[in-house]
């Protein structure tokens, strides 16, 4: 599945070898859908993953490849065709608590106030509407909403924010909230669909600065969806590029390409020319011009000669 075919020598990075304990497990996992009454398209196929705890995964791939749909899969929206996938080691069979979600925009509940915005998932998920006549109730909601208070700071944004809706904040700080809401869940897997993709370039920066700041410092386990292979290198501890095996609507996508990053990141500004040269060849295989047609024993994994 993994391929590192005419991989070019770039630093410290290798190709990643699959079966270690994991955060997320997805096996054999087969998504298709039906189109008319007889045939139908399959979107992905036979995707096998394990994703550590505490990795930060970036998900590339061509449009339509089907990255939302593995992370729908993930978070348990959606039911794969066949296949399993759990999450911390029991199978996601609904949507899913232990994962949070950050898609591209629009996760706020528009009609709430940023403070209830963030308080809502832990008052729920804890107390349900005639538990909050108890007097434990009142506690409780303090001391929520003076975690939602702190994770607004953490998250760069000011006290007086607390009390505006959601249309009266900017793009970018409206993915800060999203982002806040998923650590006040103390959600151990973070997943985010293009997050970032809607926002200036100015504001997509600072927010990969703070979701690498935040990645540092807990170390929870993300899946990140992007179109953009910069964002990704330096994002991510781990880069997967989805492609089509063919061009058949019953080829689905695959795993084309699976490597570990340096856990530092990497950046134009800090690796040059090898930054370049694995741009180029993450690109190609997200265009679906490298297939995975290889054995895996034909390329080093975790070797010396590895990317
Ligand atoms: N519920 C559904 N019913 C039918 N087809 C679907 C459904 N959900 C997704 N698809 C199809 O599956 C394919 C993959 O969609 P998906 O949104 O996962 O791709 P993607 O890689 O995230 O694309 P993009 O990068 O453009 O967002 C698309 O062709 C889409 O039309």
């Amino acid at each position: 599945m993994v391929s590192s075919l005419n991989a070019p020598q770039i630093g410290e990075l290798t190709v990643t070898a699959l079966g270690a304990p994991n955060a997320i497990r997805i096996e054999g996992v087969s998504v298709s859908y039906a189109v008319g009454k007889r045939s139908r398209r399959t979107v992905l196929e036979g995707i096998d993953l394990e994703i550590e705890e505490g990795e930060f995964v970036v998900l590339l791939g061509a449009t339509g490849c089907g990255k939302s749909t593995l992370l729908r899969m993930i978070l348990g929206q959606e039911r794969p065709t066949s296949g399993r996938i759990s999450v911390s080691g029991s199978a996601v069979e609904r949507v899913d608590a232990r994962s949070g979600y950050v898609p591209q925009k629009y996760s706020l509940f528009p009609d709430r106030t940023v403070l209830n915005n963030l308080a809502m998932g832990p008052e729920t998920s804890k107390y349900h509407i005639l538990g909050r006549l108890r007097p434990s109730f009142r506690a409780f909601r303090r001391q929520v909403r003076e975690e939602a208070l702190r994770q607004l700071q953490h998250m760069g944004l000011q006290a007086s924010d607390a009390a505006k809706y959601p249309h009266q904040l900017s793009g970018g700080m409206q993915q800060r909230v999203a982002i806040a809401q998923s650590l006040m869940m103390k959600s151990r897997v973070l997943l985010m669909d293009e997050a970032f993709s809607a926002l200036d370039p100015a504001t997509r920066a600072s927010l990969q600065r703070l979701l690498r700041s935040v990645w540092n410092e807990l170390k929870p386990t993300v899946v990140f969806v992007t179109h953009n292979t910069a964002e990704a290198l330096f994002l991510g501890s781990r880069l997967i590029v989805l492609a089509r095996a063919g061009r058949e609507d019953h080829c689905g996508s695959r795993v084309a390409l699976d490597i570990k990053l340096p856990a530092s990141g990497m950046s134009l500004r800090k690796n040059g020319q090898e930054f370049l040269d694995l741009v180029d060849y993450v690109e190609r295989f997200s265009r679906g011009d490298q297939h995975t047609t290889s054995s895996p024993d034909a390329f080093p994994i975790d070797g010396e000669d590895a990317l």
